[in-house]
């Protein structure tokens, strides 16, 4: 009978279609997974007994922070690889610190990190056109213009960081206002990075910044679904999957190809009659424009392809920063950061931004910020202490036989994903002192100490030095033992515009409001590989009255 009825149960079309898929979707992520998994190679997190792999990796999205201390105690901390299982089912391996310089040795041909991205992010359908991943082109703009172009834009972030600060939290110098600060960034970032993509006025443009928050966001869901699909049922489903991402993308287009189409037409016009009274405007759609032409990239040049070429970029900008501000106010309010003065973190940063604006005369520049020393460190340190990604330096095997570690006496096959454990480098208290602890001026003194031993004894050529030494702690310099940008030649390139855009952020804030402390830091929650910080908590902001701004 009771045979019968679940005989009965499973011949129904909705009971055996999805069962059928789970297991064939089990069965196909254990089959790829273990060609590409390395022989002789310890595991974190795996026991003995039937499917100890698959188990592994189920049970490690609840375990990723404590396999880690476990896994850098015993393996990474004795200069030995091993290997971390994954949700997705498909492992990492992990590097020790010792071996990050062979990693970043070898050549894209072998260890590819745009690979990687095309991989875990789902670039034949997550990005709209494969092309988009498959060839980043809008990655080798960024990195070729990004950080030369920035200081004549500098300005142009600053009022947009005003714009953006005095619409949201408002100009009431009366009454306090409650901010839901990830919400509130979400909306200030995708303004202030789109200043710097597509200029005004598209960068205030509700529907068009809403359309790249919602695209990034279908990025995330094709993501994680399209990892549970079979391989031969991947091309039916990423398109199914990614339906949205299409939807968000035509309506963001809709409004940024009027302008691309213009833009061409103004730099050809431009270049064929230079008398045309028009001045090119410094933005990511210039950029792209010139080199396109330089490297006689024609499909660069269709507008189509730039306007989703806007797609990745706002990915890659966004949530990242958002993140990394959303952590930094929290880290700066909360009554447990470090207190290395007799005044809060916030107003050492107010002070300290007063003083260089209004010496330079009520502006900035690249030499200005540089002196923001303590708001350069307390974003450093929140980023090496709240950090939301907890492996870094990811790259997939390309080599066709795999890539051999001759010191470790290990290959990794063609296929495998490997990398380093960002998380528990940035929380050694071997590396840095009291390494769990906020402590918002770290770095700053570290600097100053660096600076006041060296360059006061003998001028010249030390005092030289020692402010290339100083430099090296600052906000946008990656290092292997800071490493939330990244490490190396793929290091990220936007963070020369983080740097600056995020030390604006925090000294408009606090030259032009009072921000209530907080009783106590809103917790992040470890998300599988990812710690998040708290979506919903919020803090309570007040506009100074225009007295109290210049002191
Ligand atoms: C706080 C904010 C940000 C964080 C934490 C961040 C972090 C990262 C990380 C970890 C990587 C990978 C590096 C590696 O694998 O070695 C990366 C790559 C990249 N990021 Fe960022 N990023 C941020 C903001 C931005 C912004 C604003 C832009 C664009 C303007 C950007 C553009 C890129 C690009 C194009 C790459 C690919 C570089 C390559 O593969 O050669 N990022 N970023």
């Amino acid at each position: 009978m009771v045979l019968d009825a679940i005989i009965e149960r499973l011949s129904s079309p909705f009971i055996w279609i999805p069962l059928l898929f789970a297991c064939v979707s089990i069965l196909n992520s254990r089959i790829t997974a273990r060609k590409t998994t390395p022989k002789g190679l310890p595991w974190i997190g795996k026991s003995s007994g039937l499917f100890a792999e698959t188990r592994a990796h189920i049970s490690s999205f609840n375990n990723v922070r404590q396999w880690l201390g476990e896994g850098y105690k015993k393996y990474s901390q004795n200069g030995k690889t091993y290997i971390f299982p994954d949700f997705s089912g498909k492992p990492e391996v992990i590097l020790p610190a010792s071996e990050m310089r062979w990693l970043l040795d070898q050549p894209d041909s072998v260890l590819s990190v745009s690979e990687l991205h095309d991989d875990i992010l789902a670039g034949p359908y997550a990005f709209t056109d494969a092309h988009i991943l498959k060839d980043p082109f809008h990655e080798h703009v960024i990195h070729k213009s990004l950080a030369r172009r920035i200081s004549p834009l500098i300005m142009d972030v600053w009022d947009e960081v005003g714009c953006a600060l005095d619409d949201t939290w408002g100009t009431d110098t009366e009454n306090w206002k409650e901010v839901c600060v990830f919400e509130n960034m979400m909306n200030v970032i995708a303004r202030i990075s789109n200043r710097v993509f597509v200029g005004l006025p598209l960068c205030r443009n509700e529907t068009y910044l809403k359309s790249m928050g919602a695209f990034a966001q279908d990025v995330m869901t094709t993501t994680i679904l399209i990892r549970f699909v079979p391989k031969l049922l991947t091309p039916l489903f990423g398109r199914l999957f990614a339906i949205q991402n299409h939807l968000h993308h035509r309506q963001g287009a809709a409004l940024s190809l009027p302008i691309i189409k213009e833009r061409l037409a103004n730099i050809r016009r431009k270049a064929s009659d230079p008398g045309f009274l028009w001045e090119e405007p410094n933005d990511y759609l210039t950029w792209h424009i010139r080199l396109a032409q330089k490297e006689n990239k024609l499909e660069e040049l269709e507008p189509e392809r730039i306007s989703r070429r806007l797609l990745p970029i706002n990915f890659a900008a966004i949530h990242t920063t958002v993140f990394t501000i959303t952590n930094c106010l929290f880290d700066l309010l909360s009554p447990q950061a470090v207190k290395s003065t007799a005044e809060t973190p916030m107003d050492v940063i107010r002070m300290e931004a007063q003083s260089n604006y209004f010496l330079a005369g009520g502006t900035w520049s690249k030499e200005s910020l540089a002196h923001l020393t303590h708001s350069d460190s307390a974003v450093r340190e929140s980023m090496r202490v709240s950090n939301f990604l907890t492996r870094g330096l990811l790259r997939k095997v390309v080599a066709k036989d795999g890539v051999e570690n001759k010191k470790g006496g290990w290959r990794l096959p063609y296929g495998a994903y490997v990398g380093v454990d960002v998380h528990s480098i940035q929380h050694d208290d071997e590396i840095y002192e009291n390494a769990a602890a906020f402590d918002a001026f770290r770095f700053a003194r570290a600097r100053e100490e660096e600076y006041s031993s060296d360059g006061s004894s003998t001028g010249g050529q030390t005092e030289k030095k020692s402010s290339l030494e100083s430099k090296k702690l600052s906000l946008s310099t990656t290092s292997g033992t800071f490493l939330p940008f990244g490490h190396g030649r793929h290091a990220c390139p936007g963070r020369f515009l983080v740097s600056h855009e995020l030390k604006m952020l925090l000294t408009y804030a606090t030259m032009h409001y009072e921000i209530e402390q907080l009783d106590t830091r809103p917790p992040n929650t470890w998300f599988g590989q990812h710690v998040i910080p708290d979506m919903k908590a919020t803090i309570r902001v007040r506009r100074r009255k225009a007295e109290d701004i210049r002191l």
